[in-house]
């Protein structure tokens, strides 16, 4: 998998206060979506693209238009959706489909609950938007269900990782020879014990949308 670490000093900024225990869930929701649209700049990098002429008051201009099909942006269920807002105002014309998947606390496997997406994804440039990655289950199960669909490649965008989960992703796609990216705030240092990131944010969910 393809990483990129976004190096900037806003997104470290923003960062810091997301990580801060004692920022609120309004706060964290206004960050997380100044934080993807961030990203979004650095993972639309590969975003195809078709030449244009257009006039412009004065003379023709060459210039580029958003190839179709259209990207898909997929919110992994429930903190993905905290990203979705911040992802659609850059890729405006983006269709959305809908993931939803919970990691069991108590094995870290993913569970998928909800399935929302086009059938069939052939040649679909797929962007996922979830806050986190730790052990890397569930964003591996959601890259499968994508490519399974006929996904041309697929941009994971996650405020923060956990090197096991990165390797995760390295082992199950190992050799796929499929095109995986990541870009995300920052790489953490490890997984604790329940399977958390450290230092990380804690619950990203909770964090968003309160203890369910
Ligand atoms: O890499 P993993 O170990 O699989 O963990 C990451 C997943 O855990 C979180 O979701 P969670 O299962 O808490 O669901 P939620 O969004 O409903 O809170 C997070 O948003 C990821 O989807
Ligand atoms: O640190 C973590 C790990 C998984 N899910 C979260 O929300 N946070
Ligand atoms: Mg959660």
């Amino acid at each position: 998998m393809e990483t990129l670490v976004v190096d900037h000093p806003l997104v470290a900024h923003k960062l810091t206060v997301l990580r801060n225990a004692e920022t609120d869930s309004p706060t964290f929701r206004r960050l997380a979506d100044e934080l993807v649209t961030l990203l979004a700049y650095e993972a639309t990098r590969h975003v195809r693209v078709t030449d244009v002429t257009v006039e412009t008051p004065v003379a023709p201009a060459k210039g580029v238009r958003l190839a179709q099909p259209y990207p898909l942006v997929v919110p992994i269920l429930r903190a993905g959706l905290g990203m979705l807002d911040g992802m659609t105002r850059l890729l405006p014309t983006a269709e959305v489909g809908f993931l939803g998947m919970i990691r069991n606390e108590s094995t870290l496997k993913a569970e998928t609950y909800a399935t929302r997406l086009p059938d069939d994804l052939s040649g679909r440039q797929v962007y996922v938007v979830d806050p986190m990655l730790a052990t890397g289950g569930t964003l591996a199960a959601a890259v499968e269900f994508l490519f399974e669909r006929g996904a041309y490649d697929v941009t994971a965008l996650c405020l923060l990782a956990a090197p096991e989960g990165i390797a995760h992703m390295d082992r199950v796609f190992a050799g796929s020879g499929r095109p995986i990216r990541l870009v995300t705030a920052a790489v953490d240092e490890r997984l604790d014990e329940n399977g958390y990131i450290v230092p990380g944010l804690g619950d990203a969910g909770d964090r968003l949308y309160g203890v369910v």
